[in-house]
């Protein structure tokens, strides 16, 4: 990989050493690069140099440097021991590719759709809460940065900008993250202001009953942001004496008796298709299919849920199969390269979410970081179709990749 490095005005180019140049900035402590805002474009400067960001984990640094630790902590963490959060990265790691050659590549398609919605590629954007702490747009400028790629944003319920304010921001196919509280009649009040406002599909997310136990929250004593979604309805305010503010602020909010029946309720509330969120069994993947949903998106939140879950990519194939074809699967956990969502399309998921690397696009840099966040992912796809010889989504099949299971089948 090369590294472009613009100085003084005038394009220079060097040599990097792909993902190894990372010991450069790898740490807050020897990263010296410096976000420049005063250029569109996505660069920093170590030193008097100026550098292009090339890669998701280059944002993830710029983030790293500019958030408050209690932001970044809270962006980046995981549950508990954070053994799935490495896990989510590693078992993406551990698949290869099976690439065909001499197959015409010269046009590449990555257009796809979801419930009947186009999208410029399979990549979408996660609904992950408080864009604001990120960036002060918040989860406008992620919005207009989905629209300017055509990707589907699904808007967080914790959201820090409105409804309605990201609704009129910009044209875009959007859906809407639904957690039901305790006070359902504020959940249904906002599942109608989104149906009302143009969001296309309801995903309820179904793996957070109660908050997970995220020990940097905890000692950061983090603090949620006020949620003007429910300004008139109820106060979010919540003040915990010790700990994480959010976790307390969960505790008194959501409906941990949440159950399967629950489905006809959210049903009788809306017309949209109901996506179901954190789905990571057969067994469940099957009671999604019974209960009507549109489709199901395998997920364990990021890692920040119930820690020692597989990582999703591993759990996706007994999804799919008990799917059957009958609802689309999605998957998200752990993209962070092209490369992640060819892996996830060959094991069946119809399309990924994205859910730090916005984050971390929105904190470096705004709409352009977002943009440049899902831009590169769609590259880094493209490139990967080219050298396995698929043309369009359609082509990657289960045949592209090789699995650990696999590897083991074929010792047997
Ligand atoms: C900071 C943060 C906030 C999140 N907030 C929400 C949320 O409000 N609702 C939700 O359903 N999932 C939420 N998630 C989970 C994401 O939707 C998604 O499942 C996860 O981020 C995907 O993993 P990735 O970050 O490795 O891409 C959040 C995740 C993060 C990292
Ligand atoms: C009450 C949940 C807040 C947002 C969230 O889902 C997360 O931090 O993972």
């Amino acid at each position: 990989m090369l590294l472009k490095l613009i100085l003084q005005g005038e394009m220079v180019v060097c040599a990097g050493a792909g993902a190894d140049y990372r010991h450069l900035f790898s740490s807050a402590s020897n990263f010296s690069g410096q976000p420049l805002h005063q250029f569109s474009s996505a660069l920093y400067s170590i030193g008097n140099m100026v550098v292009e960001v090339v890669n998701v984990s280059e944002f993830q640094q710029l983030a790293k440097e500019i958030l408050p630790k209690m932001y970044y902590d809270y962006f980046t963490g995981g549950a508990e021991d954070e053994h799935t959060l490495r896990e989510n990265l590693e078992a993406f790691r551990r698949i290869t590719f099976r690439p065909r050659v001499l197959i015409d590549v010269s046009r590449t398609n990555l257009s796809t759709n979801i419930l009947g919605f186009d999208m410029s590629s399979p990549i979408m954007v996660a609904p992950t809460a408080f864009h604001s702490l990120a960036y002060s747009e918040g989860e406008v400028a992620t919005a207009k940065a989905a629209a300017a790629t055509n990707t589907i944003m699904v808007l967080s319920y914790s959201s820090t900008r409105t409804i309605e304010e990201v609704a009129s921001s910009c044209n875009g196919i959007r859906f809407f993250q639904l957690y039901v509280y305790k006070r359902r009649d504020v959940s249904a009040i906002l599942v109608q202001r989104a149906e009302r406002n143009g969001y296309k599909a309801i995903v309820l997310t179904v793996d957070t009953p109660k908050l997970g136990r995220r020990w940097r929250d905890i000692k950061n004593k983090m603090v949620a942001p006020q949620l003007k979604n429910f300004d008139g309805l109820f106060s979010t305010e919540v003040v915990a004496e010790k700990g994480s503010n959010l976790e307390a602020f969960a505790s008194q909010t959501l409906d941990s008796s949440l159950n399967w029946k629950d489905i006809e309720w959210l049903k009788s509330i809306t017309n949209l298709p109901i996506l179901l969120k954190g789905v990571l069994t057969a067994e469940d993947a099957v009671k999604a299919v019974e209960v009507g949903v549109a489709g199901v998106i395998v997920s364990n939140h990021g890692a920040r849920q119930l820690d020692f879950v597989p990582a999703t990519i591993s759990v996706l194939e007994e999804v799919v199969q008990a799917v059957g074809g009958r609802i689309p699967v999605l998957l998200d956990g752990g993209i962070r390269r092209g490369t992640d969502v060819f892996k996830a399309l060959a094991l069946g998921a119809q399309a990924v979410l994205i859910g730090r690397p916005v984050i971390y696009g929105l904190a470096a840099k705004g709409q352009y970081g977002v943009t440049r966040v899902i831009e590169m992912l769609r590259d880094e796809l493209e490139r990967t179709m080219s050298l396995c010889g698929c043309c369009s989504v359609k082509d990657i099949t289960r045949n592209h990749v090789r699995t650990e299971r696999d590897k083991l089948q074929s010792l047997l």
